[in-house]
């Protein structure tokens, strides 16, 4: 199959051998062109070329029998030759691009007659690996239209498996019906191919309940076997002196001098208190609470006239400092004495 534009729809022009019509559509004017020429540069005489958008394409288009829809993608499965798409897409690219694959999944379901002799078919492909673009998009479509996953082996033999469950994500079990392409495995480009039965030409009003039968294990619990549940495992023994035991006498001593300088801040920060400074503390805040009651006028004023001017506290001098002091006083004393006289 080749890559150039339209490579794969010249391909199926040319599996039909010009009978019946082909219908080739892109949204992009100057992918058309070069289908256009690929068309004449291969002889095909019943290809119609149309540049519209594909989500309405239904409206324009007869009932078909079959569809091909190589939906535009983020080339996830094309790093290898075009290294750029890893620092080119984000997880928005993803997004986008998941939304815009479901809605073109829908529009090319619809434009499928599910009654037709030779098909009722819609074959869906990407050059991506990413599970938002491939499984996904085919789940939401098993539960939005009435379509169900056919098998395809019998023409392509190789492959692998299509995903049923991912992390937390689980997705019909049919989806193991589809197929994933690796470059390291297949040689090839990254790819993923589903192929879908239309049953009814009724679309659902609402999207039918999944009634896939999925366990309710979470991701990782395959791995909880009874062996492994049964085992103990100690981790914090474990890691600890694993831990401990890899502490070099540097590093025990690096860790004691630590505890000492925090001791030694912690004591600088908070000083240890003697009794004495507590009950100062305490007296301290005890006072001014007693000078906060409140006492009528009158009785302040009488308390205020009974309070007797404070004497100044005698000076006590040392003992022999005293005995001089009285002897000075009787000296003075006797002086007047005798003056008087
Ligand atoms: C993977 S390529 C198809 C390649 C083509 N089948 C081939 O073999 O060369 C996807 C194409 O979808 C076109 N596309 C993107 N959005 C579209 C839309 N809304 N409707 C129709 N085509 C769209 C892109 O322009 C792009 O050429």
């Amino acid at each position: 199959m080749a890559a150039a534009p339209g490579g794969k729809t010249t391909y199926i022009g040319q599996l039909m051998r010009n009978t019946g019509t082909l219908f080739a559509n892109d949204l992009r004017r100057d992918r058309c062109k070069a289908l256009v020429a690929n068309v004449h540069r291969l002889g095909l005489t019943n290809v119609v070329v149309t540049n519209l958008d594909g989500k309405k394409l239904s409206k324009m288009l007869p009932r078909l029998d079959r569809v091909l829809l190589d939906a535009p993608c983020t080339g996830s499965g094309i790093i290898a030759r075009d290294p750029s798409v890893k620092v080119k897409r984000g997880q928005k690219d993803f997004e986008s691009h998941s939304r815009l694959q479901k809605e073109l999944l829908a529009a090319a379901i619809d434009m499928v007659d599910a009654g037709s002799k030779t098909g009722g078919y819609v074959v869906y492909s990407t050059c991506s690996v990413s599970v938002e673009e491939n499984e996904a998009v085919v789940d939401h479509a098993l539960k939005t239209r009435n379509v169900e996953l056919v098998s395809f082996t019998s023409s392509v033999s190789f492959g692998v498996e299509g995903l049923t469950k991912y992390r937390e994500r689980r997705f019909h079990p049919s989806l193991n019906l589809t197929r994933r392409y690796y470059p390291h495995v297949h040689n090839m480009d990254g790819f993923f191919v589903a192929k879908l039965k239309k049953t009814s030409n009724k679309v659902p009003e609402r999207a039918k309940k999944d009634r896939a039968k999925t366990d309710d294990k979470e991701w990782g619990e395959e791995h909880w076997t009874p062996a492994f549940m049964d085992s103990v495992v100690d981790f914090e023994a474990g890691n600890g002196q694993a831990a401990s035991a890899k502490k070099t006498s540097r590093e025990k001593k690096r860790l004691r001098r630590q505890k000492l300088i925090d001791a030694r801040g912690f004591q600088q920060k908070f000083p240890p208190r003697s009794a004495t400074e507590d009950t100062a503390k305490e007296q301290a805040e005890a006072e001014p609470r007693k000078r906060k009651k409140k006492m009528p006028a009158k009785e302040l004023q009488s308390e205020v006239s009974e309070v007797k001017p404070k004497k100044s506290p005698k000076k006590v001098l040392p003992t022999s400092r005293r005995a001089k002091a009285v002897k000075s006083k009787d000296k003075a004393k006797g002086k007047m004495k005798r003056q008087k006289l």
